[in-house]
């Protein structure tokens, strides 16, 4: 087992992302909201954006999960090779890619654009970010080297749940095979929690961390929903 992923076993993640029109999608930003959450107790970031990713990778000394969403197409985690080399050359040990077994803009298989990344940079880990178990197989298969619950209600196989997919994740854990980072819809500490006794590797939380428009609309439907 890597170093890496045992640096990572059994903690927090935490995922720092900001979307256009929001006024937190700026490199300076994101990279200080990452180090307050390894402040916090993050063992790892997870991040996107090839700019995000630069600043971030200089402001903290853990491990980074990287990724670009782009593209039109219903595939936008790191859809290409392309777009995984541009990551990983970011400096990110870690290289998070749709781990679906739907088709690719660039038309590669996910066991091509997990071997053409290797070649390039052999110490690079894949995280494959899967919608299903049928997925999760199918990663296993083609190289990756952690599965991720990142696209379960988001990819049209599962049904989107109020919290985590914990049927997703317990099915991940049963295969046994690699690392399963939980990620989606993580909400609150004791999910997290829920999510390691169940077997998971790790967790990734992002929105209740590091988005607070929704947290602020969490609370701000609370109180206006009892007055
Ligand atoms: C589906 C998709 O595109 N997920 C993205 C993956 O990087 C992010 O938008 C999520 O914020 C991230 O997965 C963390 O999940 P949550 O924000 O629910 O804790």
């Amino acid at each position: 087992m890597s170093e890496l992923l045992e640096a990572v076993k059994g903690r927090l993640i935490v995922s720092c992302q900001a979307y256009p029109g929001e006024p937190m999608l700026d490199p300076r930003t994101m990279a200080q909201v990452a180090q307050a959450a390894v402040q916090g107790g993050a063992a790892a970031i997870r991040a996107k954006g090839l700019a995000d990713l630069e600043a971030i990778n200089a402001a903290v000394d853990v491990p980074v999960i990287g990724l670009v969403k782009v593209g039109a197409s219903e595939v936008y985690i790191t859809p290409t090779l392309e777009d995984a080399m541009e990551v990983a050359a970011t400096g990110c040990q870690i290289v998070a890619l749709d781990g679906t077994r739907r088709e690719r803009p660039d038309s590669r298989t996910l066991a091509e654009t997990i071997a053409g990344l290797k070649a390039a940079y052999p110490a690079v880990l894949v995280m494959a970010d899967c919608g299903s178990v049928g997925d999760a197989e199918a990663a296993v298969a083609a190289g990756a080297d952690i599965l991720g619950t990142t696209l379960a209600g988001y990819s049209g196989e599962r049904p989107k749940t109020e919290g985590p997919d914990w049927e997703v994740v317990d099915q991940l854990v049963a295969l046994a095979s690699l690392p399963v980072f939980v990620e989606g819809r993580v909400h609150a500490p004791e999910q997290a929690a829920e999510a390691i006794r169940r077997g998971a590797w790790a967790v990734v939380v992002g929105t209740a961390i590091t988005h607070p428009s929704t947290i602020t609309g969490w609370f701000a439907t609370a109180v206006e929903s009892a007055s």
